[in-house]
């Protein structure tokens, strides 16, 4: 059975990762808005705008973070966060449901998410995910270098050099499946689940197009930077 162990700069390099991780979190002001105002669908909507709008502020201060990142070629920069700004947002606010939320809260954001005009065929897919990444009980490690993982998809369109993004990824996808072995060590295919979740996320994000497109058609009004990472 081999020996798995992290190296001394793996080590470092996992420290940046998850404290960017944690250092960047959805404003309390925001957090706390979930819980007074009233549950009419526009208030919903307009309160799930103001979150996604954070949390994509939040994904690009944690990606500046990320090891190597800004030595990447501008444009690819730009395009990696376009490309996944979607999943890297729906793990989060997974892990913010299934963890972080406190007890309480989670049901608030539930009921305003059913209540804010979505409809059902994205809604069921939306929460299936979230309870998979809740019963995969990652650590926050785990979670921050998964993130990573998603950001640093060298096949994103428009991705120019993605050798570079390859090699930044190996780099994190070898520190995660040292991490899964040695925190999972009773789950041989922990890993493997984990990135089978990434394959789930694919998925949300065509049902994530689908539904800026319906909110679109209702009229519904977005802020210039989600307009900007999706083009709305
Ligand atoms: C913040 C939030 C949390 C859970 C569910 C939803 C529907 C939201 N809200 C949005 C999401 C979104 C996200 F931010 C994370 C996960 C999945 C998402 F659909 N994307 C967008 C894009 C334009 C407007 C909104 C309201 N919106």
């Amino acid at each position: 059975k081999e020996k798995v162990e992290i190296t001394k700069e793996q080590q470092a390099l996992m420290k940046i990762i998850t404290d960017a991780y944690n250092r960047h979190q959805i404003p309390q002001d925001v957090a706390k808005k979930l819980l007074q105002d009233q549950y009419s669908a526009e208030e919903n909507f307009l309160l799930l705008t103001e979150m996604a709008t954070s949390q994509v502020q939040v994904l690009v201060e944690f990606t500046k973070n990320i090891p190597g990142f800004l030595s990447l070629d501008r444009e690819d920069q730009i395009a990696l966060l376009k490309g996944s700004a979607v999943e890297a947002m729906f793990l989060r606010s997974a892990q913010v449901f299934s963890r972080k939320m406190p007890s309480g809260h989670t049901e608030v954001l539930e009921e305003r998410i059913r209540k804010s005009g979505i409809s059902e065929e994205f809604i069921t897919p939306m929460f299936n995910f979230y309870k998979s990444i809740g019963e995969l009980h990652m650590v926050q490690e785990e979670q921050a270098l998964l993130t990573t993982v998603t950001i640093l998809t060298p096949d994103r369109p428009y991705v120019k050099d993605q050798q570079a993004v390859e090699r930044l990824q190996e780099t994190m996808l070898d520190v995660l499946r040292k991490l899964c072995v040695l925190q999972h060590p009773q789950e041989p295919q922990y890993f493997a689940r984990l990135l089978g979740r990434l394959t789930e996320l694919r998925t949300l994000s065509h049902y994530h197009t689908e539904m800026l497109a319906s909110w679109r058609m209702n009229d519904h009004k977005f802020t210039p930077l989600l307009c900007e990472i999706w083009d709305v």
